[in-house]
């Protein structure tokens, strides 16, 4: 295994990427220290120089595996990239959360390098991980940390106990955790456009709010599968599973903004007649109703390809409760299931 396996994730200071043989020894140099390692739970003090090699060795095989990504954090000292710490996340897949842990070398404190890379690698797992929660603890008197993980955007949610292993014994802790909407940003889109439907007399949206109208897809394949696109980190509700399409621009019909849509983000091309009105929902999406048309397609030319490098998945329909989607596509889940 590789550092290439995983492509390094960026943030304006930092680059998290997977931990080489070369960095054991800086490593062991900033966690072999008290005031770094009496906040920790799994790390025992002294820290013995082999083990570095070790635990590095180890976060390849678990990447490998999906049970947890560590990364390094690697900071830039005029022209030299330098290791500041490490950021990890660990995926319980049964309860579709992942546990999130950090440890900054004490020269670089102060400078919200923790918050920067948590919050990072956070994001990251909620949009490209099978999970919905990030859950953390921090020592109970650990206020630098609790605070780390607030501007994370994780909430204390109750207290417990937790083995520390440097401290030979089980201690208080403070849990803290979050779901997409407090961590990845809210449901909501930033800026909700004028309504599409904007004459005079036009029907006003539910307690006059504005009405986004955005045009949906079913792609269904010649087994009966369904196509789903992942939303990417950045956008709201990044990592939810929905159908593919995207908000009908000014000046657009339904049908053009759809087939717009699918060549932008599948690259393939459907004409208007092989899209059939299927079903639409209609939500309460906070500051504006979203009202979606969702039609059902068989027939398209060329390779369907994601073009904005998102995950697509072909789900047979009574698989698709099994994938984590907007609320709004819940009642239309079960019509698909029904249909198809
Ligand atoms: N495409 C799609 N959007 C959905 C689904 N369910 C659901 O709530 N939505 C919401 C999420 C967004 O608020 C909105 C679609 O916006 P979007 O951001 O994907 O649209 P877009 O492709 O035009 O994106 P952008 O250019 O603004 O980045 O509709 C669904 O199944 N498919």
């Amino acid at each position: 295994m590789t550092q290439s396996d995983f492509a390094p994730l960026r943030t304006e200071r930092l680059t998290l990427r997977p931990l080489g043989p070369a960095d054991a020894a800086e490593l062991h140099r900033l966690i072999n220290d008290w005031d770094v390692v009496r906040w920790l739970s799994r790390v025992p003090f002294p820290y013995p120089r082999e083990l570095a090699d070790e635990w590095i060795e180890s976060t390849h095989r678990q990447r490998a595996a999906g049970e947890a990504w560590h990364l390094a954090i690697v900071g830039q000292e005029g022209d030299k990239e330098v290791l500041v710490g490490c950021v990890g996340l660990m995926r319980q897949a049964e309860t579709r959360h992942a546990e999130l842990g950090y440890w900054v070398g004490r020269r670089y404190w102060g400078h919200g390098v923790a918050a920067e890379a948590a919050g990072r690698l956070a994001r990251w797992g909620l949009a490209n991980l099978d999970i919905d929660r990030i859950v953390a603890s921090v020592l109970d008197e650990n206020d630098r940390s609790a605070g780390v993980l607030r501007r994370v955007g994780l909430k204390e949610s109750g207290t417990g106990e937790a083995h520390f292993l440097a401290r030979g014994g089980r201690l208080p802790v403070r849990l803290f955790e979050g779901g997409r909407e407090e961590i990845a940003g809210p449901f909501t889109e930033p800026e909700p456009r004028p309504a599409p439907i904007a004459a005079a007399d036009a029907a006003p949206a539910a307690e006059g709010k504005p009405l986004l109208l955005v045009a949906a897809c079913a792609l269904v394949d010649i087994d009966g599968r369904v196509l789903l696109a992942r939303r990417p980190e950045g956008k709201p509700m990044a990592g939810l599973w929905e159908f593919p399409g995207g908000k009908v621009e000014p000046g657009e019909t339904v049908e053009e903004a759809l087939i717009r849509e699918l060549k932008e983000e599948l690259a393939i091309d459907v004409s208007a007649a092989c899209l059939a009105p299927f079903t639409f929902a209609s939500h309460d999406a906070g500051r504006f109703q979203l009202l979606m048309p969702l039609y059902l397609c068989r027939r398209w030319q060329g390779t369907l390809t994601a073009t904005e490098g998102q995950q697509l998945a072909w789900v047979r329909p009574n698989k698709l409760s099994d994938y984590a989607m907007p609320p709004a596509d819940k009642p239309l889940v079960a019509m698909l299931r029904d249909f198809l």
